[in-house]
């Protein structure tokens, strides 16, 4: 399936709700493996649908294990310690997870194996797996640069008579990946690993070792430092297990019930699938949330954040120990931007070896926002960013499902968020951001559209006022453009010419008043002339698309009443509340005669219906954008109403919506 080059996110004001979480990456891939190498059949529940996964059951598959899917369960049957195919080309995409634990058992168990992935995947270190296995007499050579994949394995002739000795200060996968498959050389003898350097990531660890435990291996460590695998283990399947929730991904929805109170509309945000008895260390993220000043619930099968404590503002800054989260601290980079104080995040310097190098692109994503962030090789420092330093950006995810979902959350400020490449969630979380989407509250948009002197503008202007609300009044864009057009002597048929004026209009809505950089424009933009020939350029596909991002970007907290002939259209499909206002021509004549007689503009009524006719057919002709109800707009025709009277209706519709 294609996925978008792009998202955008519109501006959040609030968030609430209940997401149930796809099953854990982490746990489904070791389940998935230790189910494949155990005797007897394994029914799975929850296990995550995503790339990763998918990678690793393509293995298993190219591997001679027989994979079922039973309903929502997928039904393992366990080759018994040995994988029947002896040979096998395997690829494995950019999973980590699925890589590492499987060099080792193929190393182990012998054969002649290939492994490949993506190019990323050929940049992440592999070799100080590599370097421990060999020491024990598996056979694997590297098929390209020393120290990374691509692999290739033989049959080795295994010698297990000393402690094996593997680095923990890289990634925790290595020794992870070695817990989950000595235990096939462990018939006859206890094996023992010892790490070198300090271990990170040591949840990780501790997940692995109580999934091996479910498969019946129960492993002695001594102060994470060494561990042991009794003589005599060996997998055996527990018959059934659950995958639970992603807690890494939880972390995006509970900062989401926390930033969400920001603006004061917010509500809970409970995340179901994880909880406090969770084996992924990652739900300590709740906890940090807690110590920052949030507001958490801990219930059974689920967490939920409910803002932030009584008396606190904004989420404390300070220095958090990430060595234990080495994912969800992600999310806290973004976090930051809200905080009122620096927060520096330590111990994360295995971001530098995941799906990119996470520091140096988080500083870079965090910059283009207008934020100020240091970073080291192992920290990244992230200042809290004013409303008003806050530039619209578009985030970069370089192929990181994570970098794309953390970034989500950067749409509580006030700027505009476009997720570049949005189709890498699927290495984790297919759906995220229709699940995103279910729990946030965007910027409320209310779009009137309608005809000239339909009395859109009036109305929307009132509104505005009533709810306290900003206003765009999006003609005043295509007016400004023709009066610029005409000042500078551009053809209302030179489309590009015109585009580029609109792309860098100079223009700036303050009350009532229309600047033009210096220039109050407010009266010049306002002639039958302008207006005509800001109808005839309208029609032009690339002046409306240059107009876009423009009108877009005025969409901020606490609200917007936007009118003109596309709101509920085009430029806010998603408004809350859409109305198409009308009244028969001649009413509308009558106004707009007596508008202009009022501003000392000296025409007849003839003369303005004429105009006004011309300015319909135009707008409700031209192939692009013509004006149109919104198949979910509210019809209100006005010609028997005053302004009191259809402002009190368009409220009252407002009110049964929000
Ligand atoms: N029921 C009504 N609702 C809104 N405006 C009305 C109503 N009755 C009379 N008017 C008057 O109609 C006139 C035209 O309204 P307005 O300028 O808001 O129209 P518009 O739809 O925004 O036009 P345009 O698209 O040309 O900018 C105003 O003077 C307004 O006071
Ligand atoms: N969303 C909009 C707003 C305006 N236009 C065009 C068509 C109008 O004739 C012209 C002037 O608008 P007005 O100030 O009269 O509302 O601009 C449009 O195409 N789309």
């Amino acid at each position: 399936m294609t996925s978008p080059d792009f998202l955008d996110l519109p501006p959040l004001i609030g968030a609430g709700g209940t997401v149930r979480l796809p099953g854990s990456k982490s746990i489904s891939n070791r389940v998935l493996l230790l189910a494949a190498l155990s005797s007897g059949s394994t029914q799975v529940t929850g296990l995550l649908d995503s790339d990763d996964t998918r990678v690793m059951l393509a293995a298993l598959h190219a591997l001679g294990v027989k994979v079922e899917q039973q309903g929502a369960a997928t039904l393992v049957h366990g080759c018994g310690g040995r994988f029947p195919a002896r040979e096998a080309k395997l690829f494995m995409g950019n999973a980590g997870t699925a890589i590492r634990p499987l060099t080792a058992a193929l190393a182990l168990l012998g054969g002649s194996y290939a492994l490949a992935g993506v190019p990323r995947m050929h940049e992440r270190p592999i070799g100080d797996l590599v370097d421990a296995l060999r020491s024990i007499g598996c056979d694997i050579g590297y098929g390209g640069q020393p120290g990374f994949p691509p692999l290739n394995i033989g049959v080795g002739t295994l010698r297990i008579d000393a402690p094996i000795r593997v680095r923990g200060d890289v990634s925790s996968q290595f020794l992870s990946a070695l817990l989950l498959a000595l235990p096939l050389a462990a018939a006859a003898r206890d094996i023992v690993i010892e790490v070198a350097g300090t271990l990170i990531s040591r949840p990780y660890v501790e997940m692995t070792c109580k999934l091996l435990a479910r498969f019946g291996v129960h492993i002695e460590h001594q102060g994470w430092q060494r561990f042991i695998i009794p003589a005599g283990s060996r997998f055996v399947s527990p018959g059934r297990i659950a995958v639970e929730g992603d807690a890494s991904s939880a972390s995006y929805f509970l900062a989401a019930g926390v930033l969400g109170t920001l603006h004061g509309q917010g509500q809970a945000v409970r995340v179901e699938g994880v909880d406090a008895n969770s084996i992924q260390g990652d739900v300590q993220f709740a906890r940090v949330l807690e110590q920052l000043g949030a507001r958490v619930e801990w219930g059974e099968g689920f967490i939920a954040t409910h803002g932030l404590r009584e008396g606190r503002q904004r989420l404390a800054g300070g220095t958090i120990d990430c060595v234990a989260i080495p994912d969800a601290a992600m999310t806290l980079a973004i976090t930051a931007l809200f905080a009122e104080a620096p927060t520096t995040l330590t111990g994360i310097g295995s971001w530098r070896v995941k799906e990119t190098d996470r520091i140096a692109a988080m500083a870079a994503e965090l910059t283009k926002l207008g934020a100020q962030v240091e970073a080291g090789s192992d920290w990244l420092r992230v200042h809290p960013l004013p409303a008003e330093h806050w530039r619209s950006a578009a985030i970069a995810t370089y192929d990181d499902h994570r970098m794309a979902m953390c970034f989500s959350l950067a749409s509580f400020g006030p700027a505009d968020i476009r997720i570049l490449e949005p189709g890498c969630v699927s290495k984790t979380f297919p759906s995220y951001f229709q699940a995103f989407a279910a729990v946030a509250r965007p910027v409320p948009v209310i779009a009137i559209d309608g005809p000239t002197a339909s009395g859109k503008g009036t109305v929307a202007a009132h509104l505005a006022q009533a709810l306290g609300f900003h206003y765009l009044d999006s003609g005043v864009m295509y007016r400004a453009t023709a009066l610029l057009a005409q000042r500078q002597g551009i053809a209302l048929d030179d489309e590009a010419a015109l585009a580029a004026l609109a792309r860098h209009l100079p223009i700036r809505c303050e009350g009532g008043t229309v600047w033009l950089g210096p220039e109050n424009a407010s009266d010049a933009i306002r002639t039958e002339a302008v207006g005509q020939a800001a109808s005839t350029l309208s029609a032009l596909p690339a002046v409306r698309r240059a107009l876009l991002d423009l009108q877009r970007s005025l969409r901020r907290a606490p609200g917007l009443v936007a009118d003109g002939r596309d709101m509920g259209t085009v430029v806010f499909p998603d408004a809350r509340l859409k109305v198409f206002l009308t009244a028969d021509a001649q009413a509308r004549a009558e106004r707009r005669h007596k508008q202009l007689i009022s501003k000392g503009i000296s025409t007849t009524l003839t003369q303005v219906l004429h105009e006004l006719e011309q300015r319909d057919a135009r707008d409700t002709q031209r192939s692009v954008a013509a004006l149109k109800p919104a198949q979910d707009a509210l019809p209100l025709n006005t010609s028997a109403l005053d302004v009191d009277q259809t402002v009190h209706q368009v409220l009252q519709w407002w009110r049964q919506r929000s």
